[in-house]
């Protein structure tokens, strides 16, 4: 029998990994398999996310899901099968790829629906996409992989509806919700009687067909990129008779275009603990005057009062998260590192103003530009 297969997206920040926690942690879902793709080289995700000793987690951190989905999640598919089949993994009965919040999720789809050896295997139940009640709006506005990832979905489930602007966004958000994907069901994550197993569990296959024809054009358009990528690749291999894979170059030239060229990944590490009222002052400002382009703020951060307990710091555009504190590093490097992912914001200059504010030294490692 196939194996279930659920793609997890959503844009960046919406919630996908702590709805995948959630659903890790239940034993309802003990015999599932998880492929996660980290936005960078980078990512913190891997230090952040608690997996249990024996869960078949595959983590690829080659770039964004989407640019690398044609080599990358078929090999992540085909090894999870194969070591599961030879013992080396426990036996799964479902599989959740979550995507990166930057992610086309057409290009998995294909792969998944496409792909004889994958598809022999797999069975893809369908597309969970996952919407921030507070950005949610403004986010679909402004950046069509938000808007792509909700009109291709079967199920669109709704988070921070706990929080007052969350709340109050709820009804409109619905609405232009139902516009986007007529099609998709749509639940509040947070709502008493919301059922978890019913949302992942009660997809019953993707059909295109009944997607919205924008859809239907962006995935008959991956299947005409991934054939002429497979033909440039099989007449390279001709031309100069050795079979290594240029599948990477060749994405690239095609995904030009998938994203906003202004969109980038960066690291900057801060050497000294800080002050934590400093740091948080600076963090204010930041989400204050920059709000919509800080995509994404993750970070690991070394404070002057508990400088073995590191604080986990999430920002989601203006959207500070409460700090949580942990009972120790998780790994040996215990220097603050905080992932941004912004929109028109000069690396440099961010540095630069981190260690104004914090006097601690700041240095800016780019990760990746998103061209
Ligand atoms: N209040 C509230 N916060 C939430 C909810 N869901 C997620 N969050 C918070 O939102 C932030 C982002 O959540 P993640 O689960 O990391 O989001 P993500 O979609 O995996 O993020 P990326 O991987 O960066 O794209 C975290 O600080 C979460 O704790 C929710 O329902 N309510």
């Amino acid at each position: 029998m196939r194996i279930p297969v659920i793609l997890l997206t959503g844009f960046l920040g919406a919630g996908k990994t702590s709805l995948l926690s959630r659903l890790l942690r239940d034993p309802r879902f003990s015999d599932t398999a998880v492929i996660i793709n980290e936005f960078g080289e980078v990512g913190l995700d891997h230090l952040l996310v608690e997996h249990l000793p024996d869960e078949p987690v595959v983590e690829m951190t080659s770039g964004c899901l989407c640019c690398t989905v044609r080599g990358d999640v078929r090999r992540a598919l085909l090894m999870l099968h194969h070591r599961s089949e030879a013992g080396e993994l426990p036996l799964f009965s479902r599989l959740i790829i979550e995507t990166t919040g930057l992610a086309d999720p057409a290009p998995v789809v294909h792969t998944l629906l496409a792909d004889p050896r994958v598809a022999a295997r797999f069975a893809l139940a369908g597309v969970v996409t996952i919407v921030d009640a507070v950005n949610g709006q403004a986010t679909l506005a402004a950046h069509r992989e938000a808007a792509r990832q909700v009109a291709i979905a079967d199920r669109l489930l709704i988070t921070k509806t706990d929080l007052d602007a969350g709340r109050d966004a709820l009804p409109a958000l619905c609405a232009d919700l139902a516009r986007r994907a007529p099609g998709a069901t749509i639940a509040d994550t947070r709502a008493p009687d919301f059922d978890l197993r019913q949302a992942v569990d009660g997809l019953t296959g993707f059909d295109a067909g009944t997607r919205p024809a924008d859809v239907v054009a962006w995935l008959n358009a991956e299947a005409y990129a991934q054939n002429a990528h497979q033909a440039a690749a099989h007449e390279h291999d001709h031309s100069h008779g050795h079979g290594h894979d240029h599948a990477h170059h060749h994405d690239h030239a095609h995904d030009v275009n998938r994203h906003s060229d202004d969109i980038r990944a960066f690291c900057l590490t801060l050497d000294q603990p800080l002050d934590p009222a400093a740091f948080a002052f600076a963090l204010e400002l930041l989400a204050a005057h920059q709000g919509p382009d800080l995509l994404r703020v993750k970070g690991l951060v070394a404070i002057t009062d508990y400088p073995d307990h590191p604080v986990v710091i999430h920002m989601v555009q203006h959207l500070i998260e409460p700090p949580v504190r942990l009972d120790a590093w998780p790994g040996a490097d215990r220097r603050s590192r905080l992932v941004f992912i912004t929109r028109n914001i000069d690396p440099a200059r961010l540095a630069a103003f981190f260690a104004d504010w914090t006097g601690a030294g700041a240095d800016a490692e780019l990760i990746s530009r998103l061209t």
